[in-house]
């Protein structure tokens, strides 16, 4: 039953989303802001933002409805982050998201995601858990695991028998952190970062470690929140495409705001079809924020494009394919 219901209060709940750098994500996170218009969510958008996170781009958040809230970066372990895949450190500062605790709880999207349907009933699951789609382990970003060398996969554990002689039990069921319901907490908060201290980082840094950190209260939710964009050609036995209402650009080559169809399975129709779905979204104005002084593509491209020159950041131009 919605809290609403049972206190008569409104509780306090927004999405949330991570931004870091001068560069083209600022894009992605401005496709989410309306996407979720688009799919009449009651929940505002939080962007914490790193402190590298230029002042346009904030101002262009801001003017597309998003509250901009600026973290510190996290860091693991001193001298120990060449254990992660350097490009996955930066994620770390994610875990800064624990303390926007004047929220009840919140729902967690990376940049890259876009939001097609109205998930706001997730806010209503049931308290106390760690909800997220499950991640798949077949791509090369794995072939250092045990898993990928196997060929063993959670999202068909049929195929490939986990063999419990020699490796002993299965790895517990292992989540996307593209996506996730959570509550913030300041005591988990303090919990996450003195963990980290002690924590050697591993391969998906941060993905890794909440895995561990939540493994006992982690509950799976179906893939439709979360489409991991490589299920579609890794485990496409899982996936009814019409019913997804989240699509995470995560494949290499598959964000939209530089797509070029050039990289490995971009050029599937799917991909194609999902990559010109986002840029309708990005580029329909009666999506923009109402009353924003900036909104407007002329207005926001141009002020992304002309600070990315003065930063040296090569911007990308719309290169959507043709209609799939
Ligand atoms: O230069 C960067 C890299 C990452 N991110 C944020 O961190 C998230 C996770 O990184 P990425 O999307 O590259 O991971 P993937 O899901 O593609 O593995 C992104 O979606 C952004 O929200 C960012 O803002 N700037
Ligand atoms: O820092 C670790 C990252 O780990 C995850 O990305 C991975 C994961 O999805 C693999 O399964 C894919 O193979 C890989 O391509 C992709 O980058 C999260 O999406 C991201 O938000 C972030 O936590």
């Amino acid at each position: 039953m919605s809290p609403i219901a049972v206190f008569g209060e409104v509780p306090k709940r927004a999405y949330v989303t991570f931004l870091a750098g001068n560069g083209d994500y600022v894009r992605g996170v401005v496709g989410l802001a309306k996407g979720l218009r688009k799919a009449h969510s009651l929940y505002p958008l939080v962007v914490a933002v790193l402190p590298d996170v230029p002042v346009e781009h904030r101002e262009i958040l801001r003017s597309q409805g998003c509250i901009v809230r600026e973290i510190e970066p996290v860091c693991p372990p001193e001298n120990q982050t060449h254990f992660a895949m350097a490009y996955y450190v930066i994620n770390y500062s994610k875990l800064r998201i624990w303390e926007f605790v004047e929220y009840e709880k919140m729902i967690y999207l990376d940049g890259d995601i876009q939001v097609y349907d109205n998930i706001d009933h997730l806010f209503e699951l049931e308290d106390g858990y760690f909800y997220a789609a499950m991640d798949c382990f077949c791509e090369k970003t794995w072939s250092s695991s045990p898993q990928y060398q196997i060929g063993y996969c959670q999202q068909c554990p049929e195929k490939v028998q986990w063999p419990h002689h020699e490796l002993g039990s299965p790895p517990p069921l292992y989540f996307n952190a593209g996506m996730f319901v959570y509550h913030p907490n300041l005591a988990t908060y303090h919990e996450l970062l003195e963990t980290l201290k002690v924590t050697a980082p591993t391969s998906f840094a941060e993905q890794d470690f909440l895995n561990m950190f939540f493994r006992e209260i982690y509950k799976p939710i179906p893939l439709v929140y979360n489409l991991v964009l490589a299920l579609l050609w890794r485990h496409p036995e899982n996936v009814e495409l019409d019913k997804v209402k989240v699509v995470h650009y995560c494949a290499a080559g598959s964000k939209p705001w530089r797509y070029t169809g050039k990289e490995e399975n971009m050029e599937r129709d799917d991909i194609k079809m999902l990559v010109k779905k986002w840029w309708d979204v990005y580029e329909d104005e009666s999506l923009d924020y109402k009353n924003s002084a900036i909104a407007g593509p002329e207005k926001l491209e141009s002020l992304i494009s002309t600070f990315a020159e003065d930063g040296g950041v090569v911007t990308h131009q719309r290169s959507a394919p043709s209609a799939a």
